[in-house]
């Protein structure tokens, strides 16, 4: 079990994960953050300005790196105190491999590559997991603590990593900014603002749940939404026009995949 996670920048993302963890019941004691500008931190949860601080409590085993991926070279060397041969490395760094965090952390018990998204804070994330070092038990301490944030997985090829960072990590990006321009259609169309957003995003909300579920698949339910000879089939053939929304789709994921690799070579 990691009795004590230690987390380097508590922002958008470490603040939803640890909220996530909270809200499940876990012991607020089970948690520190290493923020010099975090307002105050959640009820029961330490919060130390400086790394020397937390190094003389010496009281974590693992630690989970919050901040941004291009601030990795520069804060690596401040935080070796932190990252001994009893810890484990945990990285929300986008695009980071195991083996920079290797190479920025050697003295470290194992490195692992964690990407959640935002939908932790409710406990509903996929957390996708890569490793570097850890032994099965290990191995099981990391899936225990990260599937309370919603369905934890290892990936078997971090060749991979970046593309489901940016079908899962970046996703819910991309799901917000459809339910704006669908509420924006609408709303040009001619419904007021206020009602297309709140139709929009409950549209959302329920078709996702249904579809979770559903033992359908998801192109199989829209055809059930299109009654033949009805409505629906006529706004379809204009995403279908010309794979339009597809090819859209691969390109935003292709985008945001190869920022991926950019940040690891800066890094
Ligand atoms: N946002 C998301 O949905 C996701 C983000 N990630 C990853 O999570 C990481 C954080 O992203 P995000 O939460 O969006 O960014 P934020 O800017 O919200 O969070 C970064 C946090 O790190 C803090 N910080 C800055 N410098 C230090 C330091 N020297 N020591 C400790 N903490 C520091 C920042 O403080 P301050 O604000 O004062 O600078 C801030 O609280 C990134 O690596 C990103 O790739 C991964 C998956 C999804
Ligand atoms: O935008 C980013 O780089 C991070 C990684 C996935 C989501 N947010």
């Amino acid at each position: 079990m990691i009795n004590q996670l230690l987390i380097i920048g508590c922002g958008n993302m470490g603040g939803a994960m640890l909220a996530g963890w909270l809200a499940a019941g876990e012991d607020p004691a089970r948690f520190a953050i290493l923020d010099p500008a975090l307002p105050e931190a959640p009820a029961g949860v330490i919060l130390y300005r400086e790394a020397a601080e937390a190094e003389a409590a010496g009281a974590h085993d693992a630690v989970m790196l919050g901040f941004k991926p291009q601030q990795l070279r520069s804060l690596a060397p401040g935080l070796q105190g932190l990252t001994g041969e009893s810890v484990t490395v945990c990285s929300l760094l986008a695009g980071i491999t195991c083996a920079q965090l290797a190479a920025a952390f050697p003295q470290a018990r194992g490195h692992v590559r964690v990407m959640p998204n935002l939908a932790a804070r409710i406990n509903k994330s996929p957390v996708i997991l890569q490793e570097a070092g850890l032994d099965e038990g290990a191995r099981n301490d990391c899936l225990t603590l990260y599937d309370i944030l919603g369905t934890a997985i290892w990936l078997d090829d971090e060749a991979r990593f970046d593309l489901v960072t940016a079908l899962a990590g970046s996703g819910p990006g991309f799901v917000y900014r459809f339910i704006d321009a669908l509420a924006g259609a609408a709303t040009e169309l001619g419904l007021d603002r206020a009602a297309a957003e709140q139709l929009a995003l409950a549209t959302v909300d329920g078709a996702s749940s249904l579809a979770a579920a559903s033992d359908a698949g998801p192109g199989d339910l829209a055809d059930r939404v299109a009654s033949p000879g009805g409505m629906t089939r006529e706004g379809l053939n204009v995403l279908d026009e010309g794979a339009a929304l597809h090819r859209l789709l691969v390109e935003t994921l292709r985008a945001t995949r190869d920022k991926g690799a950019e940040l690891a070579k800066g890094a």
